[in-house]
């Protein structure tokens, strides 16, 4: 085994700290089809090329039928683009996604279509002046008819989706997998049975006829196939700029950030609620857009469009095409779409002839296009078997480490003196001795059931202190943490930060008022990269919401930039341990490293209080000792720490005051030297007879 590499499941303490980490090599069998796609300049190129060809595509074909199947093409990958924010990005299973998708297409198609015609009265005439509604006369009656143009219904439609994906969505946020898959499937029927049986609203069964058509300019689209095509072809254009600076952004490091550890990412400021029904929302908006698009080209909508076969269709095409890639659940879509409407049409025929020719009944009368389910079904065995994530995967490129990077003598700065941050904390970081405990807990107690896990707990820790946790195992020591930062929740006491009462916040809460930690079991985002770890550590102090991540307004640009800046600055206190890795994923670093970046990610919030769950486990003793002096350099800058640790020669060096948790109590606490020689502190680390000796 090469020695060098660290493997993700690693074991602590067998770091070989004379080299580096080596890089994960892309698996070489499919490598000469995405190299050429390494190079920016390829892929603008390709870009463009796709463009004029999706451009000249009509022309070239001069088919109807093949321009019509590719417009159906471009309906499903918006549906795609959509899904993938919801599934692909923040991780949630949804399995009802065509509710969206059906409610986009009723909203227009109500709108626009004879199905709802109310009496005429003054209430409509400044509606007919905005050319929304036309006044008509049947039989001497005058009545309404709604005229909302296809233009002004396309974001509509996408407003009113993502007001049911928020509606939909956020009785279901506590759920995850297979619950939250249960729970959409049940959405995802309901609306087609709604449409289904409000037949005053959609005319039930029969369906919505009569839809009208676009028109552009006074140019009515009717049943030309080609002009629906070219707005398709916008949709998704617009549709994969805004996925892809969407992933690219604050939003998209949330999304992702969520879906690879949901504790994490709370405890790094990251709003769980707001952003997974912002995907929601957004991912409805997508397929209301859709479903706007689709029933204005079929001019008719019925219930049967949107039952559960095609959420599962969509998933499939998001699955085949790769989870989270934008360009590959573009390609699924249209692969699958263009499979469903050409090939199996075909392969009908194929098959059909050559039964005829072997005069075999089955075969001669076999429609294969019945059988789409199925092959879809095929289609996914095959994927999950030979290539789980999908024709274009999302997982990002590894920026390869040169030879000098790979056998770089290992510098980090060793002395306290050496690190240095220009902004940590920000304002009011330096306290004046005698100012308000950063953190004040009193009476603190947490049970789990009939486990005391926490009795009466009264800790201090003085503002710009260095103050460890030690105890035995079980002793309560991580379930402080968890109290502290929101994860737990407290049966009694009060936990004060600064002065003000945080028990009882969100954990993203609690990180926004100035305490940020690692985890003993290193929680890190693992299909981001170090440097994108680091940068969600920033996620609270950045602002960008969804439009100007979309549209990259000045003031994002700025941000993003100085949020790289920052993400440099703290990766340098670890020299060049992380510094030639911040494009790298964390999976492929080293447990020690993969230490450090939680740290960073951390420190990337600008904390006051910096939490520390055993961050030296899995270093050999002189890596620890390089941390305990890092650790110093940052409370030398006036960091305020509180940290779990085991190893007694790190607490010694970097602790002013020890607290000894025993049995969820409070043994004693004191200066490291004390402590140490305390013998109820002994006879908890070591029994009473071990004491005696020690
Ligand atoms: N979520 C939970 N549900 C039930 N019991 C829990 C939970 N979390 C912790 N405990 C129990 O609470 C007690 C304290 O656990 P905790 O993890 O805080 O100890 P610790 O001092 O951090 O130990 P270690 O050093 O082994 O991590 C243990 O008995 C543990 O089994």
């Amino acid at each position: 085994m090469d020695t060098t590499t660290a493997p993700p499941d690693a074991k602590p303490g067998h770091e070989n700290t004379n080299a580096l980490p080596t890089v994960q090599a892309p698996p070489a069998k499919w490598r000469w089809l995405t190299a050429p796609f390494d190079k920016p300049a390829v892929r603008t190129g390709s870009i463009v090329l796709l463009a004029v060809l999706a451009v000249l595509f009509p022309v070239i074909t001069g088919d109807q039928a093949n321009i019509d199947a590719a417009g159906n093409a471009a309906a499903y990958a918006a549906l795609a683009l959509g899904l993938n924010i919801v599934v692909g990005f923040c991780g949630l299973l949804d399995l009802g996604y065509a509710a969206f998708f059906a409610i986009g297409a009723y909203a227009y198609g109500i709108l626009t279509s004879w199905q709802i015609t109310p009496d005429w009265s003054g209430f409509w005439v400044p509606f007919a002046a905005l050319g929304l509604v036309q006044k008509v006369v049947q039989n001497d009656h005058a009545l309404v008819h709604f005229t909302v143009s296809f233009w002004l219904m396309l974001p509509i439609s996408g407003v009113i989706s993502a007001f049911f994906g928020i509606l939909f969505g956020a009785p279901t946020l506590r759920l995850r997998g297979d619950y939250l898959a249960i729970v959409t499937l049940g959405f995802g029927e309901i609306v087609p049975i709604v449409a289904r049986n409000w037949t005053g609203l959609t005319n039930g069964a029969a369906g919505l006829n009569g839809i009208a058509s676009p028109t552009l300019f006074s140019y009515k689209f009717g049943i030309d196939a080609t002009p629906y095509y070219y707005v398709g072809i916008g949709v998704v254009a617009f549709l994969i700029f805004a996925s892809t600076r969407l992933r690219e952004s604050r939003i998209g490091r949330a999304w992702m950030a969520i879906r690879d550890d949901e504790i994490a990412a709370g405890a790094m400021g990251i709003n769980l609620t707001r952003f997974k029904l912002l995907a929601f929302g957004l991912g409805a908006a997508f397929a209301g857009m859709a479903g706007t698009f689709y029933v204005a080209k079929l001019q008719t909508a019925t219930p049967d469009m949107f039952g559960f076969p095609v959420s599962i269709m969509i998933l499939v095409m998001v699955v085949l095409g790769g989870l989270g890639s934008v360009w590959g659940v573009v390609l699924g879509a249209v692969a699958l779409q263009l499979l469903q409407s050409w090939f199996l049409g075909d392969l009908t025929q194929w098959v059909n002839a050559f039964g005829d020719s072997i005069h075999n009944n089955y075969l001669s009368s076999i429609d294969l296009t019945q059988a789409s389910e199925l092959i879809f079904g095929i289609i996914l065995v095959i994927m999950m078997l030979y290539r789980r994530e999908g024709l274009i995967p999302a997982n990002r490129r590894q920026r390869a480490l040169s030879f000098e990077q790979q056998h770089a003598t290992v510098q980090t700065h060793v002395r306290a003196e050496d690190v240095t941050l220009s902004q940590i904390g920000g304002e009011g970081y330096i306290h004046e001795p005698g100012a308000v405990p950063m953190l004040e807990i009193n009476d603190l107690t947490v049970r789990f059931g009939g486990l005391v896990a926490l009795n009466k707990v009264n800790i201090t820790v003085p503002a710009g202190s260095v103050v460890a946790v030690i105890g035995p195992n079980g002793s309560g020591k991580s379930t402080l943490f968890n109290t502290i930062t929101g994860l737990v929740r407290a049966g009694e006491g009060s936990i004060l930060f600064q002065g003000n009462e945080i028990l009882g916040l969100r954990s993203d809460q609690i990180l926004k008022t100035g305490i940020a930690r690692t985890f003993q079991n290193i929680r890190l985002f693992t299909t981001l990269t170090v440097a994108e770890n680091i940068m969600v550590g920033l996620h609270a102090r950045l602002k960008a919401g969804p439009f100007s991540a979309v549209f990259r307004s000045p003031k994002k640009l700025t941000e993003e930039a100085a949020g790289r800046d920052w993400v440099i600055e703290i990766a340098k206190i670890f020299g060049n341990r992380l510094m030639p890795r911040l494009g790298q994923t964390v999976v492929g670093l080293s447990y020690a490293n993969r230490r450090r970046v939680e740290i960073s990610r951390a420190l990337a919030s600008k904390p006051k209080l910096l939490l520390l769950d055993e961050p030296t486990a899995g270093m050999n003793t002189s890596e620890s000792l390089e941390l305990a002096e890092q650790i110093k350099g940052l409370h030398a800058l006036g960091l305020t720490v509180l940290i779990i640790e085991h190893k007694l020669d790190v607490v010694t060096r970097i602790a002013d005051k020890v607290i000894v948790l025993d049995h969820g109590e409070k043994l004693t606490e004191g200066p490291a030297d004390e402590v140490r020689k305390n013998e109820q502190v002994l006879e908890a680390y070591l029994g009473r007879g071990a004491a005696a000796h020690a």
